[in-house]
C-alpha cells in the first residue's frame, strides 16, 4: 500500500536532487516512474526537472486543470502489466491547488500506488502555499529537506528581493524565478532582513546582496557604494555543474549565492553535506 508523501523544505535545499534520486532508484530496480512538475515554473524549460548539481530530466506538467487522480490512474494501468507505474514523484508541489491534493491522496487510498511530493512550505512572506497547506495536513509523511543559512543554522524561510535590491514583504505568491530573486535564510535573519527596525537587519540585508548580487536598477541609476564594490575574494568557489537555462542572470550572477555562501561571511560547512537528506524511495511503501 502507498503512501502519500511531503518533502518540504526552502529553495535551493536538495529537492529536486532528491526527487530525480528517487526515480533513479526506482528505476534501477526496473520500476516506471510518473514525473510531474509544475507547468507555470519553466526556469529550465517546460516540463523539465532540473536540480542544480547538474541532473535534469524531462517530466510531464500539471497546472491548475490537471485531474491528478486520473492521470495517476491510467498511468498505473493494469498493476501486473510491464509498463505499470510503481511510483508518482510531484516537483514544485506548492502549486497544486487543494482539490489535486485531495486527488492524490484518493490515487493513493484507491488505486494503491506512492506518490512523492517536493515543495516549498513557506512563500517569501512567510504564508504556506495552497499545495504546501494540503499537503501538510493530509500527507501520510513530512519530511523535511534541510539546507542552511548564512550563519549555519537550518535555513526555513525565503526572501525575495525587490527591484531596489531589499527584501520584499509584500506582492504576489507566485514569482517564477531562482537565485538571481531568492536566498534562503533562517527565521531569525529573514526576520531581520524583513523588519522595518535595524535590529540585525543590516547584517542580512547585507547577505542577501551579497549572494544575489546586484540589484537590478533601472538603466541609467547608479548602484550604491557598497554593492559596486566587488565583493571579497572567496575561500573556496564552487561553480554549480548546471545553472538553470531559464535563469535571466547572466553566468556571473548563477554563480553568486554558492560563491556567496562561501565568501568569508560565515563558514558554512555544512551546506552540501546536508542538502539533500531525505533521498531515495520510501522504505514503508
Ligand atoms: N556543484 C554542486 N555540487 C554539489 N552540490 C551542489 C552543487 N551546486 C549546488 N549544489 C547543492 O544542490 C542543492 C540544490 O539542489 P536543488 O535540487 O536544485 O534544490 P531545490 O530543488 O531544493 O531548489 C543545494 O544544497 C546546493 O548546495
Ligand atoms: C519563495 C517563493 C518561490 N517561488 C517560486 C520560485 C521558484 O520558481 C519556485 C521554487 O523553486 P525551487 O528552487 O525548485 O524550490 O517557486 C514563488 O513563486 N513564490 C515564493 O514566494
Amino acid at each position: 500500500m502507498g503512501k502519500l508523501y511531503f518533502n518540504y523544505s526552502t529553495m535551493n535545499a536538495g529537492k529536486s536532487t532528491a526527487l530525480l534520486q528517487a526515480a533513479y532508484n526506482y528505476e534501477e530496480r526496473g520500476m516506471a516512474v510518473l514525473l510531474l512538475t509544475a507547468a507555470c515554473d519553466d526556469r529550465s524549460g517546460r516540463g523539465r526537472i532540473a536540480s542544480r548539481v547538474g541532473l535534469a530530466r524531462n517530466a510531464e506538467v500539471f497546472d491548475a486543470s490537471t485531474d491528478l487522480y486520473e492521470r495517476v490512474r491510467t498511468a498505473r494501468g493494469d498493476e501486473d502489466a510491464d509498463n505499470t507505474v510503481s511510483c508518482v514523484l510531484i516537483d514544485e508541489a506548492q502549486f497544486l491547488t487543494k482539490t489535486q491534493v485531495w486527488q492524490l491522496a484518493r490515487a493513493v487510498d484507491d488505486v494503491g500506488v506512492p506518490v512523492l511530493c517536493y515543495g516549498l512550505r513557506v512563500d517569501f512572506r512567510g504564508e504556506l502555499f495552497p499545495g504546501s497547506a494540503a499537503l501538510l495536513a493530509w500527507a501520510d509523511e513530512l519530511r523535511e529537506v534541510r539546507t542552511v543559512c548564512f550563519c549555519g543554522k537550518k535555513a526555513t524561510m525565503v526572501v525575495r528581493r525587490g527591484a531596489d535590491g531589499n527584501p520584499l514583504t509584500h506582492g504576489d505568491q507566485v514569482g517564477i524565478g531562482g537565485e538571481e530573486q531568492y536566498v534562503s535564510l533562517c527565521r531569525r535573519h529573514f526576520r531581520a532582513a524583513t523588519s522595518k527596525n535595524d535590529d540585525g537587519k543590516s547584517e542580512a540585508v547585507r547577505f542577501v546582496e551579497s549572494a544575489l548580487g546586484a540589484p537590478a536598477l533601472p538603466p541609467g541609476r547608479a548602484l550604491p557604494a557598497k554593492i559596486r564594490e566587488p565583493p571579497p575574494p572567496p575561500l573556496m568557489t564552487v561553480t554549480p555543474i548546471k545553472a538553470r537555462a531559464a535563469s535571466p542572470a547572466g553566468p556571473a550572477q548563477r554563480a553568486g549565492p554558492v560563491a556567496g555562501v562561501f565568501s568569508g561571511l560565515r563558514p558554512a560547512p555544512r551546506v552540501f553535506c546536508i542538502g539533500g537528506l531525505g533521498a531515495g524511495p520510501p522504505r514503508s511503501s
